[in-house]
């Protein structure tokens, strides 16, 4: 498949999912990618905008079937915005027939087979292609993706892991205290709230408007699978071995996703460090902005696109404690808009080309 730096053709499997369907509204907006296809299994013929009527004008395009053959000769990249599982079925077939895939999923993004059979409770079905994903988040992951750019270039089709929601949130949130080796226990602390748009189009009991209206509750206690995923990408920051205590709740949102973290620090640490510690990681990211001193973000200012913002402070009589919390819509920063920056990446395009737009004000 063609590598060509602009008009690169892109399928969206998963497409009347809430991921998919935001993939497809960033690719139609974008400057160098074009929806060449959009497949789901169930609406083949039907016009996209027959299921989600706000693409009526913009988008002319039916869904397809996700068949292997037909995404090669259509597109040069896919976005994958299925179920984990469903991504295994899919993405070795694609990469065999030279498309580039991004992995919306979590299929590819734990390193250890054994770890991802543990929590997904299935076996990994393609374990040799783990060695080569790499996990999609450009702010702690840049070179990698680049390097990717670059075999991508080259011909060689690349896989991105993007990351989840919830470790997307907590790693920005967490990152630059761990990096800057002021953390002095193993131990952080994840209190994330999400949105239902979280938990995808399907309805459940749980995501029932009777259930979740006016209501905020904690799940998956001590037991949630992107409990091993924040793991690794917080080792790895760290050098050394992080645990994670994740408690998710969902909040009576359609999007929007908040985590704020607890990290033990050196008692001598000043506020004044650690938030010159948050404005230098991150001064140089487009995406990402740090709040002043005393402000915490808020998912409404960031509702609908591609940033993250994040605030930072110590609390103010137990000092050995830095509370960061970092907001991102989870359909954003937390999975679509991030999918398509990583694909601006290994495409050798501006990383932020189509999602450079601010939230609503009001
Ligand atoms: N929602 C969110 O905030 C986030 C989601 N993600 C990840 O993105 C992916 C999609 O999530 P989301 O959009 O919420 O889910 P949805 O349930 O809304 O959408 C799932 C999509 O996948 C399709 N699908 C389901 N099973 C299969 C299959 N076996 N083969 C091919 N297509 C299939 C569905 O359509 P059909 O069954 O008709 O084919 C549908 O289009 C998931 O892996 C999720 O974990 C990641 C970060 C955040
Ligand atoms: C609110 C809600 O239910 N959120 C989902 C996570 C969001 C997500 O899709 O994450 P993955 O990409 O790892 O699947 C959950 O808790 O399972």
């Amino acid at each position: 498949m063609s590598a060509t730096p602009s008009h690169i053709r892109v399928c969206v499997v998963g497409a009347t999912g809430f991921a998919g369907v935001e993939v497809v509204r960033l690719v139609l907006a974008h400057p160098d990618l074009e929806l060449a296809m959009a497949c789901d299994r169930k609406a083949a013929g039907v016009a996209l905008s027959d299921v989600y009527p706000a693409l009526l004008g913009s988008c002319a395009a039916t869904f397809s079937l996700p068949d292997p053959d037909a995404i090669a000769a259509a597109a040069d990249l896919a976005f994958l915005a299925v179920p984990h599982t469903a991504s295994l079925a899919i993405t070795p077939a694609l990469l065999e027939r030279g498309v580039s895939v991004v992995d919306l999923s979590a299929d590819y993004r734990l390193k250890d087979p054994a770890v991802y059979e543990a929590w997904y409770k299935t076996p990994h079905t393609s374990p040799e292609l783990l060695a080569e994903a790499v996990y999609g988040l450009p702010e702690l992951n840049r070179a990698a993706l680049v390097e990717l750019g670059r075999r991508r270039a080259s011909g060689k089709p690349v896989l991105v892991a993007a990351p989840g929601c919830y470790p997307t949130a907590t790693a920005l949130a967490a990152a630059p205290a761990l990096e800057a080796g002021i953390v002095t226990s193993s131990l952080v602390v994840s209190d994330a709230k999400s949105g239902v748009s979280g938990a995808g189009r399907k309805p459940s009991e749980r995501t029932h408007f009777c259930h979740a209206s006016d209501s905020v509750e904690a799940y998956g206690v001590g037991s949630h699978r992107h409990t091993p995923e924040m793991e690794q990408t917080l080792s790895a920051v760290a050098g050394s071995p992080v645990d994670v205590v994740f408690t998710p709740h969902l909040v009576p949102l359609k999007r929007g996703l908040v985590a704020t973290v607890y990290l033990e620090v050196a008692p001598e640490v000043t506020p004044d460090q650690v938030q010159a510690i948050y404005e230098d990681r991150y001064r140089d990211e487009a995406l990402v902005s740090v709040l002043p001193a005393h402000a915490m973000p808020s998912c409404a200012s960031v509702a609908g696109t591609a940033r993250a913002q994040v605030g930072v402070a110590l609390d103010a009589r137990r000092r050995h404690v830095l509370v960061a919390s970092a907001a991102i819509d989870n359909l954003g920063k937390g999975a679509a808009a991030q999918a398509v920056q990583c694909a601006n990446l290994v495409c050798g395009l501006p990383e932020t080309a189509g999602l450079d737009f601010v939230a609503p004000v009001v």
